[in-house]
């Protein structure tokens, strides 16, 4: 079958209408084209569609050809109008024949339509196509820490591209096309790189050292703040595999502790599979131990197995409404909130951070909130804690009215409150508006980072390095509250 109905076939057929089209494309077994063609002709003629709708309808291809689909036709058009190389078939091939004899008739109805549109160029009409579909979002890329540095990074795979000082300037490089970079100012060794520069292609990439990481998926290792001292930490839903490899890029960095692993559970074998293989490539075998096929939620925390597990990261299957550039409407799947209520079980656990994919409150404020309301949670004093200072948190209508807890789930961080009396690092920040944010910045307006790449707070802005010791300390807050002082990781 050709290129032409594969895609047609992906693109019209029912039975395969659920997911983004990439995880369709990349999910189907029977394609014999190659899925990156697949994809690149699906998403592009879609794209275009309206116009080229207009130039089938008005050059009335379907009516001479009969034999033409009008999703076929579409993407004929597309190729015979749009494609550096044209239609991908042999010119002898009957499809390009039919559609080729036309050509003279559909270049002129898609000069009317662009000139409709009052382009003066074809490059006009891309450009207001292209924006059509919304601001370009940069590339985010995780610098594996297991495997390779920033600096030696930005020497080799990012050696030409210009640092800029704002994610926005990265963004307006799809308009440039110059190949730009910025270091995030939240997330340690995360890089935003300008839109559509394909990083597959690097050794750097290959061999783990590169994991392409939007910054949203970066948030819940990065709050759940992994330390040598925390012991062992459950990843309950680990597949892919994303933030069970960060877990363990941040502890190799700070110095894993003897025998702290990472527990890794995943209850779909197929997808354990891309995990092994992507802890693998991410050089974290030795510190990751995988539970294949296993469901979090049947683990038992009193387990001697668990004995030392002091934090856990959930982060379980969403609607994935909330995904950035997704192409299509996701189905709506309720998540798994009992997992939040059996993380609250483990006896040592001291940390836990739950997120989703998703902007529906049900699977974000609501979980927290149901979670917060079990028992486990009263007798063992759970409560929520973090990013007091991002400017978007959770909603207080969402949260039933619980400023608290909407005013502290903004990304979804929960802690316990020490039980023992003695507290617990994180702390909130003061909650201040600042325009610049409240790191320390360089004479470049680049973030200045301290030795544990952690970006440095401008001084009376929450947490502090305590140069003695190094310890993390909390500023004096004005109401005195040190529970409400932190602000390590917001905006
Ligand atoms: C949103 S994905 C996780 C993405 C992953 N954390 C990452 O960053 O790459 C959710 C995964 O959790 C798995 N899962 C859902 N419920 C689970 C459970 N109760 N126990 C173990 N795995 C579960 C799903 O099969 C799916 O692979």
């Amino acid at each position: 079958m050709s290129l032409y109905h594969e895609t047609v076939g992906i693109l019209t057929s029912t039975a395969t209408h659920t997911g983004s089209l990439k995880s369709r494309i990349y999910g189907s077994k029977d394609l014999k084209s190659p899925p990156a063609q697949v994809y690149a002709l699906a998403f592009e003629s879609s794209k275009w569609s309206a116009i080229l709708k207009e130039v089938v309808e008005k050059s009335q291809l379907l009516q001479k050809e009969r034999k033409l689909t009008p999703a076929l036709s579409i993407l004929l058009v597309h190729d015979l109008l749009l494609a550096k190389k044209g239609i991908a078939l042999p010119a002898s091939h009957g499809l390009r024949v039919t559609v080729e004899k036309h050509k003279a008739r559909l270049q002129s109805e898609f000069t009317r339509a662009r000139i409709r549109r009052k382009c003066p160029t074809v490059d006009a009409l891309r450009a207001m196509v292209d924006a059509e579909l919304g601001p370009a979002h940069p590339r985010w890329i995780r610098v594996n820490t297991l495997k390779s540095t920033l600096d030696e990074q930005l020497d080799t795979t990012f050696k030409g591209f210009e640092m800029v000082p704002t994610v926005e300037e990265v963004m307006a490089s799809a308009s440039t096309g110059k190949k730009v970079i910025c270091l995030d100012g939240h997330v340690p060794n995360l890089i935003a790189a300008s839109p559509g520069v394909d990083f597959t292609k690097t050794e750097a990439y290959k061999a783990g050292a590169l994991i392409l990481q939007d910054k949203a998926s970066c948030f819940p290792a990065y709050l759940l703040d992994p330390r040598p001292e925390d012991g062992d930490i459950i990843d309950a839903c680990s597949a892919p595999g994303n933030k069970t490899t960060h877990l363990a890029g941040i502890l190799h960095e700070r110095g894993f502790a003897e025998g702290q692993r990472i527990l890794a559970f995943e209850k779909d074998k197929h997808r354990a599979k891309t995990l092994e293989r992507m802890v693998a490539t991410a050089g974290s075998s030795h510190v990751t131990l995988i539970h294949p096929g296993h469901d979090f939620l049947k683990t038992n925390p009193n387990s001697p197995e668990f004995r030392s597990v002091g934090a856990l990261l959930l982060d379980p299957s969403c609607s994935g409404s909330g995904i950035v550039g997704r192409d299509d409407t996701p189905e709506f799947h309720l998540p798994s909130s009992p997992s939040s209520l059996h993380a609250f079980a483990f006896p040592p656990a001291r940390k836990v951070t739950y997120s989703t994919c998703s902007v529906h409150a049900a699977e974000n404020e609501g979980v927290v909130l149901a979670a917060l309301a079990s028992d486990v949670a009263r007798v063992r004093g759970w409560r929520v804690r973090g990013l007091r200072e991002w400017d978007v948190r959770g909603e207080v209508a969402a949260a039933a009215g619980d400023e608290e807890v909407a005013a502290a789930t903004g990304r979804k961080a929960v802690e316990l409150d020490g039980l023992d009396g003695e507290g617990v690092e994180v702390r909130f920040g003061s909650g201040e508006d600042d325009a610049e944010g409240p790191f320390e910045r360089d004479a470049g307006g680049r973030i200045v980072r301290g030795p544990d790449g952690m970006p440095r707070l401008k001084a009376g802005k929450g947490r502090v390095v305590d140069e003695e010791d190094g310890d993390e300390d909390a500023d004096e807050d004005d109401e005195g509250d040190a529970d409400d002082e932190w602000g390590g990781f917001d905006d």
